[in-house]
């Protein structure tokens, strides 16, 4: 009688597959041993009547069994195919080298974001550098924002000021919309080790991606170094402030870097829309009404 094919640990190849394959991380799953399952499923592609899991893999790896059909190597005449499988099976074989990569991304962001949150609490290492951390908070909030843009928009008294303002105030609306949504959509939580302390939020701010403060902070950088004559020294001041702003929602605790790295960008991309649907008093002279009254 024929011994069973055995793998590289002399264990038999159908006892290894049909005994660890339906736990989540074992070779069959796609976890760690995938590599060493792919080498097993090579061997056994040349036995006859190979271990059904096994054919399962080697036929979602055969271009040939992508088209429908399903001829096996060594397979006499006499043996019926063994059914093709729906597409999410064969996905389950095979980790995707952008899940791992996510994953591994995921673990050095909560790692990093554990480490820079040295200011989340009274009792952290930097604890008492929390108050100014909770000042650079308070300059990039919505709310201080939003009445600073208002209060210009009415006391300005030029149309060129207007303009810019009524621009700033649409570029702050449709920040607060867009994080907001994202957050809602994702619902990723604030890290464990931040306190929820912070002042004026609404209830999607118990989520943490993307950061509303990082994205602002981006938006209101591009958009004063682009319509504010400042000095140079000035225009380093607002940059280098925006990092700081976007360092210190990790320092307080409040986000994960990756909350922070994807507001950043979120700012900078939001810039590009309000620059591309700028608001005069040509396009949208309804905005601008309350002026022309006067
Ligand atoms: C005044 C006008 C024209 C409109 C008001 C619109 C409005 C609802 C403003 C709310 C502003 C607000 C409470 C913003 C929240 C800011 C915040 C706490 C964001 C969270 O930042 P994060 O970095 O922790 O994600």
């Amino acid at each position: 009688m024929p011994s069973p094919r055995r793998n590289t640990e002399g264990r038999p190849l159908g006892a290894s597959a049909s005994s660890s394959s339906s736990s989540p991380g074992s070779p069959a799953h796609g976890g760690s041993g995938a590599g060493r399952f792919e080498f097993q499923s090579l061997l056994s592609s040349r036995a006859p009547g190979g271990d059904p899991t096994c054919a399962r893999l080697r036929a979602s790896e055969s271009p040939v069994h992508r088209r429908g059909s399903f001829p096996l190597a060594g397979t006499g005449p006499s043996q019926a195919p063994p059914p093709a499988l729906p597409e999410d099976d064969r996905m389950d074989l095979n980790p995707s080298f952008l899940g791992i990569a996510l994953r591994s991304l995921l673990a050095i962001d909560l790692w990093l974001s554990k480490k820079l949150g040295v200011c989340a609490g009274e009792n952290s290492s930097w604890g008492s550098m929390r108050p100014l951390m909770k000042l650079l908070e308070i300059s990039g909030h919505g709310i201080p924002w939003l009445l600073g843009t208002l209060y210009g928009l009415f006391r300005s008294d030029s149309w060129a000021g207007r303009e810019v303002l009524m621009n700033l105030l649409f570029a702050l609306l449709l920040d607060l919309l867009l994080v907001t949504v994202i957050k809602a959509l994702v619902r990723r939580r604030r890290p464990a080790h931040n306190q929820m302390d912070m002042f004026v939020t609404l209830s999607v701010d118990k989520y943490s991606f993307p950061s509303g403060h990082a994205s602002r902070a981006a938006l209101m950088s591009r958009f004063i170094l682009n319509h504010l004559v400042l000095a140079i020294p000035l225009r380093v001041l607002t940059v280098l402030w925006t990092f700081i702003v976007g360092l210190s929602r990790v320092m307080l605790g409040r986000h994960n870097v990756t909350d922070v790295a994807f507001g950043f960008f979120l700012g900078y991309m939001q810039y590009s829309i309000v620059d591309y649907c700028w608001l005069s008093p040509h396009n949208a002279p309804a905005l601008f009404v309350l002026w022309n009254q006067q």
